[in-house]
C-alpha cells in the first residue's frame, strides 16, 4: 500500500517556488537535456488535442529525469478568450510519480508552475542575451506570463524603464495598478518597443505585432506566446534578422509559428549555450523563441514537493 499522493493548491505551490531556488535548477536541466542523453532524459515534444469548438487547446507533457529521480506529467489547457473574459486562458495541474513503483506522489497546482518556470527560462535567455547596460525593459501582454515576467525580471535587473502594452489600454492600467514600481503604459506596440533593450512578447496574438522595423539593433526579445504552428507575434523581417535561439529545436520546429511560417533558421538552444557548445550573441538583435518544456515543470514540481516535505 503506497502513500496518499499531496495535494498542493495555487497558493502552496507559488508560496514553495522561489526565483533564486527555480532559476539553477532550470540551468541545469536546460544544460544537460541539450546533450540527448536518453538515458538521463525522456521529454517526447507536447501531444496536443484541438479542441476546436472552443477555440481551445489540451497539451499533455511528460518527463522523466534518471539521475534526479523525477517522473512527471503536466496536464496544461490554453484557450483563446474573448477579450474581457475572467477565465484565466492557461490551466494546468502537474502529477509526480514515484519512478520506482510508478504511483502518484503529488497532484499540485500547475498555473503557478507554468507562469513561474516560463518567466524564469525567459530571465536565463535575458541574462545570455540582452545588451550590456540595458536600460529599457517592454512587456507586450497584460495577463499571467505578462505579471509573472515583470516579476522577476524587475527582480534581476535593474532596469531604468519599464513600458507595458496591452491591447486594452485599460487592462494595462489595471496591470499597472497592481505593481509595486512605476510602469509607463503605451498606447501603441510601436511606442512601447521602440529603443527598448529587452522585450518580452507574452499575447494570446495569432498573427505579428511585433515587427522587426521597430527593433532597436541588439535588443533582445523573449518570446512566449504563438505556441501552435499557425500563430504568430513576430514578423519575418525580425525572424529573419535575428539571432533565433529555442527552448528545444524540437519543440520549436513543431509548435512555433514563428519559426515555421517565417523560415528562419535556429541557431541553438538555451541549454547549449548554457553548455558553452554554442555562443550568446549578445551584440546582435537576438529571439529567444520560448515553448515551454515538460522537464521545466518536472523540476519546478520536484522543487515544491521537496520544499513541501521539509515543513511536515
Ligand atoms: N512559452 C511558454 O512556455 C508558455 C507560453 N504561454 C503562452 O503565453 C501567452 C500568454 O499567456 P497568459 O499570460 O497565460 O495568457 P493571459 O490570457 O493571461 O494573457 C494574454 C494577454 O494577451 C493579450 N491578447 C490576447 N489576444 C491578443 C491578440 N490577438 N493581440 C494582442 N494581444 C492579445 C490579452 O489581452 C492579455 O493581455 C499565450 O499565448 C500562452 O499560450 C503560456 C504558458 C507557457
Ligand atoms: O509550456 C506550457 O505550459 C505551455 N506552452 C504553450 C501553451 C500554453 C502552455
Amino acid at each position: 500500500m503506497t502513500e496518499s499522493a499531496v495535494l498542493l493548491n495555487k497558493h502552496e505551490v507559488e508560496r514553495y517556488l522561489s526565483y533564486e531556488d527555480l532559476i539553477p535548477r532550470l540551468e541545469s536541466v536546460l544544460g544537460k537535456f541539450s546533450k540527448r542523453d536518453s538515458s538521463e532524459i525522456i521529454q517526447p515534444v507536447r501531444s496536443v488535442v484541438p479542441i476546436q469548438q472552443h477555440n481551445g487547446f489540451l497539451g499533455v507533457m511528460p518527463a522523466y529525469l534518471a539521475a534526479e529521480g523525477i517522473l512527471c506529467t503536466k496536464m496544461v489547457t490554453f484557450y483563446q478568450r474573448a477579450e474581457g473574459s475572467s477565465l484565466p486562458s492557461t490551466q494546468a495541474t502537474v502529477l509526480l510519480f514515484d519512478p520506482e513503483h510508478g504511483h502518484v506522489t503529488a497532484i499540485m497546482d500547475g498555473e503557478a508552475i507554468t507562469a513561474k518556470r516560463t518567466a524564469a527560462v525567459s530571465a536565463i535567455s535575458t541574462k545570455l542575451f540582452m545588451p550590456a547596460l540595458s536600460k529599457v525593459l517592454c512587456i507586450l501582454g497584460s495577463g499571467q506570463q505578462a505579471r509573472s515576467h515583470y516579476d522577476v525580471f524587475t527582480k534581476l535587473f535593474k532596469f531604468k524603464e519599464v513600458r507595458v502594452w496591452s491591447r486594452r489600454r485599460e487592462m494595462a492600467h489595471r496591470f499597472v495598478n497592481d505593481l509595486q514600481g512605476p510602469v509607463r503604459v503605451c498606447s501603441s506596440v510601436k511606442e512601447a518597443v521602440m529603443g527598448a533593450d529587452v522585450i518580452v512578447t507574452a499575447t494570446g496574438a495569432s498573427e505579428p505585432i511585433l515587427f522587426g522595423e521597430w527593433v532597436k539593433s541588439g535588443a533582445h526579445v523573449a518570446a512566449v506566446g504563438a505556441c501552435r504552428p499557425d500563430w504568430r507575434e513576430l514578423d519575418d523581417v525580425l525572424m529573419r534578422e535575428a539571432v533565433v535561439y529555442v527552448d528545444s529545436r524540437e519543440g520549436g520546429t513543431a509548435e512555433s509559428g514563428d519559426i515555421v511560417l517565417s523560415g528562419a533558421q535556429v541557431f541553438a538552444e538555451l541549454g547549449e549555450v548554457i553548455n558553452g557548445s554554442f555562443p550568446a550573441q549578445r551584440e546582435k538583435t537576438t529571439v529567444f523563441k520560448s515553448l515551454g518544456m515538460g522537464i521545466q515543470d518536472a523540476v519546478s514540481a520536484k522543487l515544491v514537493l521537496e520544499k513541501w516535505n521539509s515543513e511536515h
